[in-house]
């Protein structure tokens, strides 16, 4: 969509917005937005993100679509919570400091509540702790401080529960030993990923831009590493996106054989639509990305929401195996896509909301 000569409004009506909030501060030389998707299962949550934009358009599109995929995301996953993001426009090297966080902060609060932020790109638990000085609405606190801590072991275990579901529909069982797996990027998720499919023994592949992160996962674990561009070619079982999105596109469709494609990074299909409908003519069993990665969510979630125990975040996160199978198989009843079939039962617990609301 060409969204220059688009109003606000027009755009936040098209896409569902409840609220666009725009963050001024001469002196601190803060420009944030604040979009705020949908509250009817709770306040917003979603991280605030750093980012230099070209333009202050970019800025508002990024918001606009992060903060609604925040409301599915939370829909999906069965928290009481809404969907939200925002972003301060910026170089986090040259312009982040300390007053413009808590500035930031002051803006965060003055939402009572409907908005609560967490971490995103560019920004750190340190920097949370500067915006928790000014509001309560925060989430995603250091360890020490009381919070969850770091959300990628919890995003790991969703993404793995995600996978066994996935094997379960297209192999009949969810056993994973011997199953050829490739993990492509062993970043914070894709290496706690290698460790509980190392546990099961099942085979296992990666790849990443970084030979010393390659070469260390491949020591720990013994595991074998494939470059970059062979990982499409692989013969393999099941294929885990956990670096980039839009690695599942034309050229990578035409040259995939896996049977599963189960991983923890964000909007993996470059076209929901064509590319969701390729995978299941070529008999792909498709784990729907933003219902499989939500364990971030989850936690700083549920950390929110508290009090915050982790045995119970890793139990919530293990329902994911439950909602990915059903989700395939209503998919496979509907002759549907898988990621259109968890957009649906996303928005049917959202219009239910609504409904007890007197909101429809
Ligand atoms: N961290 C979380 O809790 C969380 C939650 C939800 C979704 N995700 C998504 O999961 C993915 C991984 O997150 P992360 O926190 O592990 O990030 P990360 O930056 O720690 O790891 C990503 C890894 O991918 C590698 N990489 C980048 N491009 C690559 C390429 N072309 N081929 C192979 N490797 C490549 C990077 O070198 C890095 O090691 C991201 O897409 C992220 O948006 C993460």
């Amino acid at each position: 969509m060409n969204t220059e000569n688009i109003s606000v409004f027009e755009l936040a009506g098209e896409m569902g917005h409840e609220q666009v909030v725009y963050c001024h501060d001469e002196y601190t030389g803060l420009k944030a937005i604040i979009g705020i998707h949908n509250t009817s299962l709770g306040p917003a949550l979603g991280g605030t993100r750093m980012w230099h934009y070209a333009t202050e358009q970019e800025a508002l599109n990024d918001v606009l679509r992060l903060s609604r995929g925040m409301t599915f995301k939370a829909a999906i996953s069965g928290l009481n919570l809404g969907g939200g993001k925002a972003v301060i426009i910026g170089d986090a090297k040259a312009l982040k400091s300390e007053a413009l966080l808590r500035r930031f902060g002051k803006f965060v609060d003055s939402l009572s509540g409907k908005y609560i932020t967490a971490e995103d790109v560019n920004m750190t638990t340190k920097d949370m702790e500067y915006i928790s000085m000014e509001t309560s609405h925060v989430t995603g606190l250091s360890e020490s401080l009381g919070g969850g801590g770091d959300p990628s072991p919890v995003t790991a275990y969703g993404s793995y529960m995600g996978m066994k579901a996935a094997a379960k529909f297209a192999f009949g069982n969810d056993d994973l030993k011997d199953k050829k797996i490739a993990v492509q990027g062993v970043g914070n998720v894709g290496t706690h990923l290698v460790e509980y499919l190392v546990k099961e023994n099942a085979k296992v592949y990666i790849t990443d831009i970084y030979d010393d992160k390659l070469q260390k996962v491949a020591l720990q674990y013994g595991v074998d590493v494939v470059g970059m561009d062979e990982v499409y070619d692989l013969d393999m079982d099941i294929y885990a996106p956990c670096a980039l999105g839009a690695t599942i596109n034309d050229d990578t469709l035409s040259r995939l054989k896996c049977s599963v494609i189960a991983g923890a990074a964000n909007n993996q299909l470059a076209d929901e639509n064509k590319h969701g409908l390729k995978l299941i003519e070529k008999g792909i069993t498709y784990a729907p990305d933003f219902l499989i990665n939500a364990g971030g969510l989850i936690n700083v979630g549920m950390d929110y929401l508290g009090p915050y125990n982790r045995d119970r975040v890793f139990e919530h996160t293990q329902g994911i195996y439950d909602t990915c199978l059903d989700i395939l198989k209503d998919a496979q009843t509907r002759n549907i896509t898988a990621q259109e079939a968890a957009m649906d039962a996303a928005i049917k617990r959202i219009n239910d909301a609504k409904e007890r609301q007197g909101r429809m």
